[in-house]
């Protein structure tokens, strides 16, 4: 369990991250998503002690996690992939973390085994491919067999089955009553690998709950209703009946139309009404990414300029903007999350208006670049 109070992170004039309070359950893979900038490697740098909170607290297993005995036996993570001595070889490299924390040298060989690298061990880590390094970097976290396992961006780098072997590591290791905390930008794995998501933004949080509980609060589920391509005035003459009964009707680029705020059965009687056949009458329920972009998209500090006159940020349609809250002055936990739908409120209710939100000012820290490594050196006996 990883438990996180009030937790602020200030550098200079840059708040990082904000009274940010959360838990994280074993038993589970929890997701941890923002955008760029939101403050997830801060927080997960703060879980290891590798940085001071300004305020607030964190703790694993009930313990900071500095005064846990024998942390990388309780709790392991990959944070910086490339942060590893490119002159040492694989094994060499695990060997010297298992060394630190006694962990017997057998476990090396076993957790190269776990990630794929045996046949690789005895090179050095600089040659290693981007997958290479995240795979080393997962064998690191896993060394101490750990019951708190963190992740940041585990599969960045990874080819397809990659990421599969990495969705399934993570549920297995959830599976084993593990607590499994990951950062990742990639929802539609996300979707697919986590159970619950905590949702940051400048800092602060905007969504903690199950991943199917964040797609059902943070969408407008429309159904999809076609009528006959070859009789066009069908089309027209049920947009007009929908729209006469209160729905909010788009049409489709495929000649379908998208319907909000009536429910399928209700859609069905007035077609029948109207007199016209419909070929296709289905629900439709927003992915993990389209939920995403809704809640976030008034936290994203950094957003092409091109992409914006392209057109490629596409204005909601109605039912998909942000919802309509505004931008608090004072810093304000959970503030332009939706409420869920209420009990009986039926689930295709197209939301209010759906103003953009502005957004905050940017402010960048460029990252460290990792010291390359001298290829013509043998390996560092280190
Ligand atoms: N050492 C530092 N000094 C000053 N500002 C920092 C420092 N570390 C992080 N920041 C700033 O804190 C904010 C949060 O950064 P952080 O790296 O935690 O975000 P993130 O959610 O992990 O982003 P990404 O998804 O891009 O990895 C950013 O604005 C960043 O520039």
């Amino acid at each position: 369990m990883i438990e996180a109070v009030g937790l602020t992170k200030r550098y200079g004039a840059k708040t990082a991250v904000y009274n940010l309070s959360f838990h994280v359950r074993p038993g589970a893979v929890t997701g941890f998503l923002g955008p760029n900038g939101a403050g997830k490697s801060t927080t997960m740098r703060m879980i290891l002690g590798l940085d001071n909170p300004t305020a607030g607290s964190v703790t694993v297993g009930g313990q900071p996690f500095r005064q846990t005995p024998n942390a990388p036996r309780q709790v392991g993570a990959l944070l910086d992939a490339k942060a590893v001595h490119g002159g040492r070889s694989a094994r060499n490299h695990l060997l010297s973390l298992a060394q630190l924390s006694g962990i017997p040298a057998r476990r090396v060989d076993e957790v190269l085994g776990v990630v794929g690298l045996q046949e690789v061990a005895k090179k050095r880590s600089k040659g290693f491919s981007l997958g290479m390094g995240q795979r080393l970097g997962i064998a690191a976290a896993l060394l101490g067999d750990p019951q708190v396992l963190l992740f940041d961006e585990p599969v960045n780098g990874l080819d397809p089955e990659g990421i599969l072997w990495v969705r399934n590591l993570m549920k297995q290791l959830a599976s084993e009553g593990r607590t499994v905390f990951v950062s990742s930008h990639l929802m539609s794995e996300m979707a697919v690998t986590a159970d619950h998501l905590i949702v940051i933004g400048r800092g602060q949080l905007l969504s903690d709950m199950s991943v199917r509980d964040f797609i059902s609060a943070n969408s407008a589920d429309f159904a999809r209703v076609r009528t006959p391509d070859t009789e066009p005035q069908l089309r027209e003459k049920l947009s007009a009946a929908l729209s006469e009964a209160g729905a909010h009707v788009v049409p489709e680029p495929d000649g379908g139309l998208r319907v909000m705020g009536l429910p399928l059965p209700r859609i069905s009687d007035l077609a029948h009404g109207a007199d016209v056949r419909l070929w296709e009458l289905s629900p439709h329920q927003a992915s993990l990414e389209e939920a995403y972009m809704r809640m976030t998209q008034g936290a994203v500090d950094y957003r092409s300029t091109t992409d914006q006159k392209a057109g490629l940020m596409q204005q909601p349609q109605p039912g998909y903007g942000p919802p309509a809250q505004q931008v608090p002055d004072v810093p304000q936990q959970g503030w332009y999350a939706p409420p869920p739908p209420q009990p009986g409120q039926h689930p295709y209710a197209a939301p209010a208006a759906d103003p953009r939100l502005p957004a905050g000012p940017a402010a960048a820290v460029p990252a460290a670049a990792p010291a390359p490594a001298d290829p013509t050196k043998p390996e560092d006996p280190r």
